[in-house]
């Protein structure tokens, strides 16, 4: 039977609120409506500050607080817009705002603010939140999340297929032999960050600044030797690791180097590490989605750097831009109606559990 869903997903890039209104049974899940909402710059601010460690346990249930009223405000926007009744939504499934993942702490947890009792009280909807922490609580990373919808969006592909997300980090997920996925590293967070403190643009339009810059290749070769891009699967990441500090720290050195020669290895970085672990396996086709699907240097870069063929989810029908938001909706759906996601051989997790808190509305 079809359901309706709410996905919204705000992720590392901190660039806006994905809501995407998906139409769901056993075999699909169709894009209905989306919208995305920008992020206000002040609560930006103030997140990469928590996220940069900086901030006391009153900011932190402060931001909570706030998120929860902002995401409710932008779901509440996108009922009115699109003529949408409360009664016929049967959850949301709400990731939250990533502000900690630490699943190789000695005390393993991924922290996700937006207090999803606002979301459920303000909206009137059932909303499905926490996906992360029963992984985490069975051994896994906790994360990434979306090779299971990957596996079920792509389910008929006939290709060995792959699914690469860019956003702020970087995560993909093999659809063939034996299906599996982690975070491959840096995304367009590096990228973003050199675009704001030199140019102060949030990001590389297309590219064109990393473009305009030569590769330096001993100071990609410094990046690419991190032993994060080394280290085996499962594995995620996040801001905690690909940071301000990680890139002063690997430009310490190279100061002589002109701002387009950073940004063009920046994007090296990101090509190459993600061709790297494309082309160490059979991969023939990459299906893209994820805000570095517009950066068409990148995509570019890509295309020359992978083995496997390399396109945007758009070209299979799929909007590349609010792919996490569905995988949300999905999740949701997945809770409410019981159904453990089968992450295990993703996440490293003993077994496979039924993801996600559930939030009455009443
Ligand atoms: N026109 C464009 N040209 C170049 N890059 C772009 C363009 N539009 C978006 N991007 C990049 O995409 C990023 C946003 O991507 P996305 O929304 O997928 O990230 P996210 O969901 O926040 O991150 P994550 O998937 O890690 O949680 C921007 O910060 C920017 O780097
Ligand atoms: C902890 C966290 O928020 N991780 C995000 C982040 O953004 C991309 C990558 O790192 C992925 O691991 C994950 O998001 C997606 C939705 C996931 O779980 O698949």
């Amino acid at each position: 039977m079809k359901e309706y869903y709410l996905g919204v997903m705000s992720g590392t890039s901190l660039d806006g609120i994905d809501i995407a209104l998906c139409e769901i049974d056993d075999t699909h899940c169709k894009l209905f409506a989306s919208a995305e909402y920008p992020f206000p710059g002040v609560l930006k601010e103030e997140i990469l500050k928590l996220t940069a460690g900086f901030g006391t346990l009153r900011h932190i249930g402060e931001c909570h607080t706030k998120l929860g009223l902002l995401f409710a405000e932008c779901i509440n926007d996108f009922l009115t817009t699109n003529a949408l009744h409360v009664k016929s939504i049967h959850a949301i499934g709400l990731h939250g705002q990533t502000l900690w993942h630490a699943p190789d702490s000695l005390y393993p947890f991924s922290m996700q603010l937006g207090n999803p009792n606002i979301v459920a009280a303000k909206t009137g909807i059932t909303t499905v939140a926490d996906f992360r922490g029963k992984d985490i609580a069975n051994g896994g990373e906790g994360a990434p999340f979306a090779p299971a919808f990957h596996q079920f969006l792509f389910a008929d592909t006939q290709e060995n297929t792959a699914v690469l997300n860019i956003g702020g980090m970087a995560n993909i997920s093999l659809l063939f032999d034996t299906f599996c996925g982690w975070d491959v590293g840096c995304g367009n967070v590096l990228m973003d960050m050199w675009m704001q403190k030199t140019e102060s643009q949030n990001y590389d339009t297309e590219g064109a600044f990393a473009k305009s810059g030569e590769p330096h290749e001993a100071l990609l070769a410094q990046m690419l030797a991190d032993e994060y891009f080394d280290k085996k699967a499962p594995k995620s990441t996040g801001r905690e690791y690909f940071n301000a500090a990680w890139l002063e720290k690997n430009l310490r050195g190279f100061e002589h180097l002109s701002d387009t020669q950073v940004q063009r290895t920046l994007l090296e970085l990101t090509a190459h590490s993600i061709a790297n672990d494309v082309n160490a396996t059979q991969a023939t086709q990459l299906i893209v989605c994820g805000g570095g699907t517009k950066n068409s240097f990148l995509m570019q870069r890509l295309n020359v750097l992978c083995h496997a063929k390399v396109l945007p989810s758009d070209a299979l029908g799929i909007n590349s831009d609010f792919l996490e938001a569905m995988a949300f909706a999905w999740f949701a759906k997945k809770r409410i109606h019981q159904e453990p996601l089968l992450l295990k051989k993703v996440t490293g997790a003993k077994k496979d559990s039924i993801a996600g808190a559930i939030y009455a509305a009443d």
